[in-house]
C-alpha cells in the first residue's frame, strides 16, 4: 500500500447526493488516494461533518480546488462546472465530472487538458453500458438512442418543460415529454440528462443521438434504456436506478464514481 507521500491527492466539488456518499468513501479508504479538500456551497452548514472525518479534509471554494489536489471530482450543479473543471485541467491535472451535460457548453475544456496534459473522466454515472458503446465506436456505430422514464417527481421544474409550459404534476398516464437530440435533451434537462450526454460522448455524439423522454407516473425508479447498432454489436440495455435523496439522482450514480475512483490505483482492473 503506498504511504501518504505517494498517494495521489483527490478533493470533491459539492456535498449533494453524490459528493457526500464520495467523500464518505474516500474516507473510508480507496487504495492508493487521499482525500485532502472538498467543497460546499454553504461552508457553515457543513463544517462540522466535514470536521467528524478522519481524513480532516480542508474546506475551501471551488476555485483553490486545484491547487491542493490531483484529481478534483465535480458533483455540484451544472452551473459551476466550469469554474471547478478549468483550473485543474490547466494545471495538467484530472477532473471527473459528474455534471456531463455542462461539457457540451464547455467543449474547449477539453481542448485546454489536452494542451496542459490534463484529463477528464466521466463515470458511467446513473448509465450502463458505456464500456460497450465505446467499444463499438471503435468500429462504426450506426444508431444509438436512449429511452428515459423518470417518476414525475424527478422532471419537475426542468427548463423544456417551463417553457412549453407543459404540466406533468397531475398526469396518470406515462406521457412522452421530448423527442430529439441528445444536444436539445441536456439544454431542457440540464438535471436529468447527463446521460444522455454521457452515452453521446461515448458513441456517436450528441447531435446523432436520440433521445426520448418519459414522464411516467407508473414507476418508482429512474429508468434508462439503451438501443445501439454497430458494425460490431447490436445490444439494448436497460437499469433502473432507485433515486437518492435527491429524486433527479440514481444511487448508484454515487456508487459508480467510487467504483471509477477505486480503478484509478487497483491492483486487478475490471471492464473497459
Ligand atoms: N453523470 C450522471 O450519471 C449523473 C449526474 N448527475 C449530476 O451530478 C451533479 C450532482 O448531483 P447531485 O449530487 O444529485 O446534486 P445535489 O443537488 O444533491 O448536490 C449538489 C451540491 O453542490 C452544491 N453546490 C452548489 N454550488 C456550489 C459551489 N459553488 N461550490 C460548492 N458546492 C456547490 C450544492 O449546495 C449541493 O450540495 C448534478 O449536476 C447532477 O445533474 C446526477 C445524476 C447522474
Ligand atoms: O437517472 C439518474 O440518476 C440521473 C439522470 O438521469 C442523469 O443525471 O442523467
Amino acid at each position: 500500500m503506498a504511504d501518504s507521500k505517494t498517494k495521489t491527492r483527490v478533493a470533491v466539488a459539492g456535498l449533494g447526493a453524490i459528493g457526500t456518499d464520495v467523500v464518505k468513501a474516500l474516507d473510508q479508504g480507496i487504495e492508493g488516494l487521499t482525500l485532502v479538500a472538498v467543497s460546499a456551497n454553504s461552508p457553515d452548514k457543513h463544517r462540522g461533518w466535514v470536521a467528524g472525518l478522519k481524513s480532516a479534509p480542508q474546506l475551501v471554494p471551488i476555485e483553490q480546488l486545484a491547487d491542493v489536489a490531483d484529481i478534483v471530482v465535480e458533483c455540484a450543479p451544472s452551473k459551476v462546472v466550469r469554474s471547478i473543471v478549468a483550473p485543474v485541467v490547466a494545471r495538467g491535472k484530472t477532473a471527473v465530472v459528474l455534471s456531463v451535460g455542462a461539457l457540451l457548453q464547455n467543449e474547449d475544456l477539453v481542448d485546454i487538458a489536452r494542451a496542459h496534459g490534463g484529463q477528464i473522466i466521466v463515470p458511467t454515472g446513473a448509465l450502463i453500458g458505456l464500456d460497450a458503446v465505446t467499444a463499438a465506436a471503435i468500429g462504426t456505430i450506426h444508431s444509438a438512442k436512449l429511452v428515459t422514464r423518470k417518476p414525475v417527481a424527478g422532471l419537475l421544474g426542468a427548463p423544456h418543460l417551463v417553457e412549453n409550459n407543459i404540466r406533468i404534476d397531475d398526469i396518470t398516464e406515462p406521457l412522452r415529454i421530448f423527442e430529439g437530440s441528445a444536444r436539445d435533451a441536456a439544454k431542457g434537462f440540464p438535471a436529468n440528462l447527463n446521460v444522455a450526454v454521457a452515452l453521446s460522448l461515448a458513441g456517436i455524439g450528441p447531435d446523432r443521438t436520440r433521445v426520448e423522454i418519459w414522464a411516467d407516473p407508473t414507476v418508482t425508479r429512474n429508468t434508462h434504456r439503451i438501443e445501439v447498432d454497430s458494425d460490431s454489436a447490436r445490444f439494448s440495455m436497460m437499469i433502473e436506478n432507485i433515486p437518492s435523496e435527491n429524486p433527479k439522482t440514481g444511487r448508484i450514480t454515487a456508487l459508480s464514481v467510487i467504483a471509477c475512483l477505486r480503478k484509478l490505483r487497483a491492483s486487478l482492473r475490471i471492464g473497459t
